[in-house]
């Protein structure tokens, strides 16, 4: 298990101090795919670099299975390094050396033999599916496939915690997707737990089981990714999961009465809803933006409604969609326009 307990890191600068990382408290529990994503500058390559002490929080600690990695000595610290190990979006190879001599390294450095250490390196070329590829030198290999023997290096010292920093960043979707299922595969085949650091909402939703999303060096928002999915109350988060329909508001009317209505996993059509509301209630509701996408078998999403009229007719939409099962209703906006016209 890994707690980070009230991090925070500050930058000096020559323009003064940045705040990186503000006061961050998360609990990563063994076997977890732990999803970290938020906007460039939100503080995720700090927060990585501090959970393997590259980095020196200010304040506040790390521990491993209940110890203060903070206070480990140099080599200490090596040896957790052994354990905690990392994958990078640019997969930072040897290009000078082989797949083999490459994934053999960290077995040497920690004074494994050579013949045990490369009878291990194949192994795990193998594992990530390039047996044949033990000879070959990184530029002679796809981004993907480079990324594959910098997972077999990374897992060379039999490590308890993969951190991947936007590890995928660099690949097409299609790259993307069979990287993502080596990962779901070693997690779950090995029992390593794996930390995924991204900016893109879709690899946190195909692969982790948990997310936090990181706003200005702060979480805004944790939780199990179907239930953040389903119902996101940052708006850090909603930018995050629907950014073609980022609602800041500023392209709707002002004021008016806006009520979110979210689909938690509900496979309901939009109009029938909408449509039914018109005719049970006289409730002529405008759609002002939509999503929804799926989340395994279950489909999530969510609409953003203007209700026409009074008060009352914001509270009996809100009543009459509450009703239906498996959505959600949150009021967006109070009746700002009669406050307007008063
Ligand atoms: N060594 C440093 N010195 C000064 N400021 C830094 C340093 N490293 C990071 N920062 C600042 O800390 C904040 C968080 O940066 P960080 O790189 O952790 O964000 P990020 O979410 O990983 O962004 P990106 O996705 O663009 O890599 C930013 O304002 C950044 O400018």
């Amino acid at each position: 298990m890994i707690e980070l307990k009230n991090l925070s890191k500050q930058f000096e600068t020559a323009d003064g101090s940045v705040d990186a990382l503000r006061h961050i408290n998360l609990t990563i529990r063994d076997g977890d795919i732990y999803g970290i994503i938020g906007m460039s500058g939100a503080g995720k390559s700090t927060l990585v670099r501090c959970i393997n002490m590259l980095e020196r929080p200010t304040e506040g600690s790390v521990l491993v299975n209940g110890k203060d990695i903070g206070a480990l000595k140099q080599k200490e610290l090596r040896a957790m390094r052994r354990k905690i190990t990392m994958i990078f979006q640019g997969f930072n190879l040897l290009m000078q050396r082989t797949c083999l001599k490459n994934v053999t390294l960290p077995l040497r450095l920690s004074g494994i033999d050579r013949k045990t250490a490369e009878a291990k390196a194949r192994e795990l070329l193998a594992l990530v599916d390039l047996p044949d590829k033990a000879n070959s030198y990184p530029a002679q290999l796809s981004g993907g496939q480079q990324q594959r023997v910098a997972i077999a290096r990374a897992l060379a010292t039999e490590p308890d915690v993969l951190l991947c920093d936007e590890a995928t960043s660099a690949l097409d979707p299609k790259t993307t997707h069979s990287i993502l299922e080596l990962i779901r595969d070693i997690n779950k085949k090995l029992g390593i737990t794996v930390i995924v650091i991204t900016h893109q909402m879709s690899v946190v939703q195909e692969v982790c089981n948990r997310v936090a999303i990181l706003e200005n060096g702060e979480v805004v928002e944790e939780g199990g990714v179907a239930e953040v999915f389903s119902n996101p109350r940052a708006n850090a988060t909603r930018n995050l999961i629907y950014p073609e329909s980022a609602d800041g508001g500023s392209v709707f009317p002002e004021g008016g009465q806006r009520v979110r209505v979210i689909f938690n996993g509900a496979v309901a059509s939009r109009e029938p809803l909408i449509a039914k509301m018109a005719v049970d209630c006289g409730i002529m509701a405008s759609i002002l933006g939509a999503s929804t996408r799926s989340v395994g078998d279950r489909a999530y999403g969510y609409m953003l409604l203007d209700i026409p009229g009074s008060p009352e007719n914001l509270a009996k939409a809100v009543s009459y969609l509450s009703a239906t099962p498996d959505i959600t209703v949150q009021v967006e906006a109070e009746y700002a326009a009669k406050e307007v016209e008063a």
